[in-house]
């Protein structure tokens, strides 16, 4: 088959879809792998690994697209690159569609196959969202941290606090993979750290593990409330999969929080889960609401891409190697979590969430599949 692996465009996303351990695994199963001249420079690959290890390098980003079955990439495409899309090629990436109608939209109209890697799902667990998880998890605290920072528009406020002057209030709302990450780096900076949760086995894992370290609360409208009314930081990283983020802290809570206190919206990426939440940028990551500091990068893990791309592609890597050898039919036949990955295919969406989510209608994967 035919692999293409375009340069990431989105804002600062240095990730890269494939390294040369999996181009190498590629070629010697008998495919050919076309990477974008530079995609790897961003993650401190240099093109001459991808070339030792069978790729072909090409200069131009329409060419890899155009001449390839199945494109590789991290991110969603954007609006720059929607005129490459085309029916009867592969597309195999993150989507998060029930955020994006123009990305949807896209899709549809150029009839791609599109699987998106955080609607793979295997046993109860997201295996290609939960590896970003872990990064966007880790990184929330430390972001945190720095904005709560005074000269970043913060409360000033140390994590760990010192002897004789308490710790940061940390919450994290979503004790699932980011959020459970989360809290473990902040638990490792010193904070006081709340975790609330919906899924009360969930709730119990945690306080096993952490015995008391990590408080942990039902996640209901009233203690929201109150947990978010006495933070210093909150962390967004709730999940329904495939489906758009609930809001959970509402602009009137924000006006009433401690003045300067930070909320990150991990689950930006599905539409974030504070009603002020909107997209941002790694280059202007942060916007401020009634004096608190919003946090709402949708590519967190970007910014540390040599950590994130290897993460990413040992996950992926299996699933891609499925795809190549078996072409996309018989992988997602033989694949029940692939088959929960395919989002949209000629023309219609087919992950149910994403339908709901657009007021659009929905086809079956197993429909797709008998047709
Ligand atoms: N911004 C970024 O760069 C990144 C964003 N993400 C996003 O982070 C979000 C979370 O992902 P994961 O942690 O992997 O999901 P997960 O499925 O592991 O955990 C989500 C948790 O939210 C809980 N939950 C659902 N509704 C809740 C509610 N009302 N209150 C409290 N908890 C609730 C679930 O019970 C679950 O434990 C997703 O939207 C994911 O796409 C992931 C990686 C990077
Ligand atoms: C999960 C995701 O969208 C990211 O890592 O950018």
């Amino acid at each position: 088959m035919k692999i293409g692996v375009p340069t990431e465009v989105k804002n600062h996303e240095n990730r890269v879809a494939a390294t040369p351990a999996g181009v190498h695994e590629l070629v010697r199963r008998g495919h050919s792998v076309s990477v974008q001249k530079g995609a790897g420079l961003g993650s401190h690959i240099p093109d001459e690994e991808y070339l030792a290890a069978g790729a072909e390098l090409d200069e131009s980003a329409d060419r890899v697209w155009a001449e390839s079955e199945l494109i590789l990439k991290v991110k969603e495409p954007v609006a720059e690159e929607y005129h490459r899309l085309r029916e009867g090629q592969v597309l195999f990436t993150y989507l998060h569609l029930a955020a994006s109608r123009p990305c949807t939209d896209a899709l549809l109209s150029a009839g791609i196959t599109a699987i998106a890697y955080e609607t793979v799902q295997a046993g109860g667990t997201l295996p290609l969202l939960a590896p970003m998880s872990e990064v966007a998890g880790r990184l929330a605290p430390q972001v945190g941290a720095y904005n709560l920072m005074r000269v970043n528009g913060g409360r000033g406020v140390l994590p760990g606090g010192v002897p004789g002057v308490p710790p940061a209030k940390i919450v994290v709302i979503g004790g699932g993979v980011s959020g459970f990450n989360a809290a473990q780096v902040a638990v490792g900076m010193g904070a006081d750290v709340t975790i609330l949760d919906v899924n009360i086995d969930r709730l119990r894992y945690i306080d096993a593990i952490y015995q008391g370290r990590m408080k942990t609360m039902v996640s209901t409208s009233y203690t929201i409330e109150q947990a978010v009314l006495d933070a210093d930081l909150v962390i967004g990283a709730v999940l329904i999969p495939g489906a758009k983020a609930p809001t959970l802290v509402s602009n009137e809570l924000v006006a009433r929080m401690k003045p300067g206190a930070v909320l990150v919206d991990i689950a930006i990426d599905q539409g974030g889960c504070f009603e002020d939440s909107h997209p941002t940028t790694h280059d202007q990551p942060t916007f401020p609401v009634h004096g608190a500091v919003f946090y709402c990068v949708g590519n967190m893990p970007g910014s540390v891409p040599n950590t994130s791309t290897y993460a990413l592609t040992n996950a992926t890597l299996p699933y891609v190697l499925k795809l190549a050898d078996q072409g996309w039919q018989n992988a997602l036949l033989g694949d029940p979590a692939l088959r929960t990955g395919l989002n949209t295919h000629a023309g219609t969406v087919t992950n149910g969430p994403v339908a709901v989510a657009h007021k659009l209608p929905f086809t079956p994967v197993d429909v797709v599949l008998a047709a």
